[in-house]
Formats: structure tokens, sequence, C-alpha cells
């Protein structure tokens, strides 16, 4: 008795390759197939307006940005678009779009004057240091 018979290692082999497989399918996120012809129509919209978000109508982060952009900062709702992408048809292929043409597949998804500006995070750290102040009173004026 003693070491590690044949049937030890498979059984082992076996766990470590299931463990691998399930590590593999729960951490990567399927990437979507977007086509060229979405990506150039998205970013056609992200150049549509002074201010672009990618949002979703039940993300709080979303509610967060939108609020500090057009309660507390008085965007002006004609320079800007909003697409709440749960309530379209091809919010799914948007927001791929967005995911190829930023690396960033979060919403909410902010441009201001077609800078990619990031997520509700970063609106807030731009907020906290006057700078968006500065970019918003530019893209406005
Ligand atoms: N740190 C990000 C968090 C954003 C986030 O987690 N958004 C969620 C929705 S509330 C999301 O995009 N989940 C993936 C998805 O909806 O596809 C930010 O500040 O914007």
């Amino acid at each position: 008795m003693g070491g590690f018979s044949d049937l030890d290692f498979l059984t082992l082999a076996i766990v470590v390759g299931i463990a691998f497989l399930t590590r593999t399918f729960l951490t990567s996120s399927p990437k979507k197939m977007v086509s060229q012809a979405t990506v150039s129509r998205v970013k056609e919209l992200i150049g549509q307006k002074k201010v672009f978000v990618a949002a979703k109508s039940y993300c709080p982060y979303c509610q967060a940005s939108l609020q500090t952009l057009f309660t507390d900062y008085h965007v002006p709702k004609d320079k800007s678009l909003v697409l709440q992408l749960n309530q379209m048809e091809d919010g799914d292929d948007i927001q791929a779009a967005l995911a190829e043409i930023t690396g960033q597949r979060t919403v909410p998804n902010i441009y201001i004057d077609g800078k990619h500006i990031g997520g509700n995070s970063d609106l807030q750290q731009l907020k906290s240091s006057g700078k968006l102040d500065e970019l918003l009173k530019a893209a406005l004026a």
C-alpha cells in the first residue's frame, strides 16, 4: 500500500480538468460578435451630441451619473444623447460595440465632446477634482 496508483492520477487529472473548465466558463464573459457596421453606427452616435451616455434604466450608477450631468451640471437635454440600452432592441449590440471601441463593457459609458470619460466612478472623480466643470464648460461653450 501507499503511493499513488494510476487510478489516483487519473482521478486527480479529471478533477483538475473539471475545475479548470468550470473556472474558464465562469470567469470568461462570452465575447459577443459585433459587426463593423454597428461599430461605425455607435461611433456616429457618440459624436452626435456633446454628451453621450449609454445607460440602463435600472442601473444605480447610471442614475447617479445622469443626476450629476443633468441635475447638478444642467447639461441641456438637446445637447445630449442618453441611450437606455435595456429598452432598445439592439441594446446588446450597442453595448458590444462600445466594449470594442472603448474596452469598457459596463454602463454607464460616458463621452463628453467625443472623448471617452469612462463610467460613473470616473465621472465622480472628475467632478471632485473640478475637471468635470472645465470639460463641460468647454464642450457646451
Ligand atoms: N464602476 C462602474 C460600475 C458600473 C456597473 O457595475 N454597472 C453595471 C450595471 S449597474 C453593469 O454594467 N453591469 C453589466 C451589464 O449591465 O452588462 C461605474 O462606476 O460605472
